[in-house]
């Protein structure tokens, strides 16, 4: 047998060792995913940072759909939403500070926390040069590596006392767009022949602005991109502790690792296409449906596509409409209702009107097509998520697809680094273990010579 035959008949086990019976999940009452029946999600553990709302729980009766509500820190983000976008100034420091801290900075602390950030933007030479050599198209597995590059050179990489936390927050979040930045420009060059401009992170500007400009350069965004930026930064900065990619954050702090090795592992969920990477497979799929679709405003036309898409037999055969869906919520996303205007608004102004009013009606009906094809076995009301509309804001801010789910990451790192703080910190901390099991049959051992 040659080596390629190997790899076909080890390939062809999978089918073997890989099957287990659906109804064993019912027969052992395992939450598949950690869901519930009734999709809800088991409880594992408990936070004050963010909490996630999309239904309400009555006693003795079915969960009650409700909108979604996202607080962090006992504040709705929609009152942070509204209030800087009423005083036309950046929230995203402001939120990065209620997040790690608990309460809202006083103007002082604010402006302290700014410097602060402006500080620690720099990469060291020796991590940046580092970066600036590893290959790949990929954004976020680059972003990965560079984290890991971060702890060669972090001298207390593996202290995890609270103030060594708190430092090391502060030194990622300000750190993930200077690292984006670079990691795009370098693919860039590497990759499409392109000039490769490494731009020195600027003092007094917000990060949101900085990032603009260590992308772009100046004079090549705007003041209205730039606040659109920070808004979805705001959006994405945290999400709970269950969604995957924080869950992945306090699992692997409780084993007591390094913030690298647990931020990069976070990195690495989140850029699943079912997580934060929806954000791209969103504008992919949209693009396809752009050609597909022939008449953008003919109804019947869309949904028996949105159908063929969900009954795998177009577009990626994954029965999958992206950004459609959420373990929580059920009748909004508050982020996705507050993406949705933003959209709106940026498409009039740069005359995409038409292609928002398809979008906007694909979200339509790609609810009513999931609901009509999954019938009465879905008891849940789906709608579009976070990732729905972020790709068309940033494709109209003029941001290039590879840094979508990296923008995630750079809101998100907030998020995840006030979780590995309070997983490290409550008084009844312990590993995350969960048991699996094991529905194999014994068997016994054959010698080699027998087999
Ligand atoms: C930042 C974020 O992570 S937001 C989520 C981004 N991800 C996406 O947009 C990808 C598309 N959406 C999905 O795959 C899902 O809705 C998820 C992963 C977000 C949530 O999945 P689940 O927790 O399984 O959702 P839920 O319990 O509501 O699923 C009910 C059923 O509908 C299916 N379903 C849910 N959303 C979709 C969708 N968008 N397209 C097709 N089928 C879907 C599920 O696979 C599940 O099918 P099953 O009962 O046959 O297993
Ligand atoms: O909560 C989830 O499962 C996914 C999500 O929306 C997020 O992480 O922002």
């Amino acid at each position: 047998m040659n080596t390629d035959e190997l790899i076909q008949k080890l390939t062809e086990s999978i089918k073997v060792t890989s099957h287990i019976d659906t109804e064993l999940f019912t027969k052992y009452n395992v939450k598949r995913g950690l869901r519930n029946e009734d999709h809800s999600g088991v409880l594992v553990g408990l936070t004050t940072i963010g909490d996630v709302v999309g239904y309400e729980r009555q006693e003795g009766a079915a969960l009650k759909a409700i909108p979604g509500k996202l607080i962090y820190r006992g504040i709705d983000v929609e009152e942070i939403a509204t209030s800087i976008d009423q005083e036309k100034r950046f929230g995203f420091e402001e939120t990065v500070f209620l997040l790690l801290a608990g309460y809202l900075p006083s103007p002082d602390e604010l402006k302290t926390f700014n410097t602060l950030i402006s500080e620690q933007r720099s990469i060291e030479e020796l991590s940046k040069f580092s970066i600036l050599q590893l290959q790949g198209h990929d954004i976020m597995n680059i972003l990965a590596r560079s984290v890991m590059i971060m702890y060669t050179f972090d001298d207390n990489a593996d202290d995890i006392s609270p103030e060594n936390l708190m430092k090391q927050a502060v030194s990622l979040i300000a750190k993930f767009p200077t690292i984006i930045a670079y990691a795009y420009h370098s693919m860039r060059h590497n990759y499409h022949g392109q000039t490769l401009a490494i731009r020195h992170p600027k003092d007094n500007l917000s990060i949101a602005e900085n990032f603009l400009y260590m992308l772009k350069g100046q004079d090549h965004y705007t003041e209205l991109d730039a606040r659109v930026l920070d808004m979805a930064l705001v959006l994405h900065a945290e999400h709970g502790g269950g969604n995957n990619s924080t869950f992945t954050i306090r699992v692997t702090s409780s084993s007591g690792t390094d913030t690298y090795s647990s931020v990069a592992a976070a990195i690495g969920s989140l850029k699943g296409p079912l997580h934060g990477g929806a954000n791209l497979q969103v504008m992919d799929m949209f693009n396809h449906l752009k050609g597909a679709i022939h008449n953008w405003s003919d109804e019947q036309e869309i949904k028996s596509y949105l159908l063929k898409i969900l009954k795998k037999e177009v577009y990626n055969r994954k029965g999958l409409i992206y950004g459609i869906g959420h373990a929580v919520y059920t009748i909004s996303d508050p982020r996705a209702v507050i993406l949705r205007d933003m959209a709106r608004d940026l498409a009039h102004e740069k005359g995409r009107d038409q292609e928002f009013e398809f979008l906007e009606l694909l979200e339509k009906l790609a609810i009513e097509t999931f609901m009509e094809f999954k019938g009465l076995n879905v008891n849940k009301q789906v709608c579009a998520n976070v990732d729905f509309y972020s790709g068309f804001v940033y494709e109209m801010i003029g941001l290039p697809r590879e840094v979508f789910t990296p923008i995630f990451a750079m809101a998100r790192i907030a998020g995840w680094m006030a979780h590995r703080i309070e997983e490290l910190n409550f008084e009844s901390k312990r590993i995350i273990r969960p048991a699996y099991k094991n529905v194999s049959d014994r068997k016994q051992y054959l010698p080699l010579n027998k087999r």
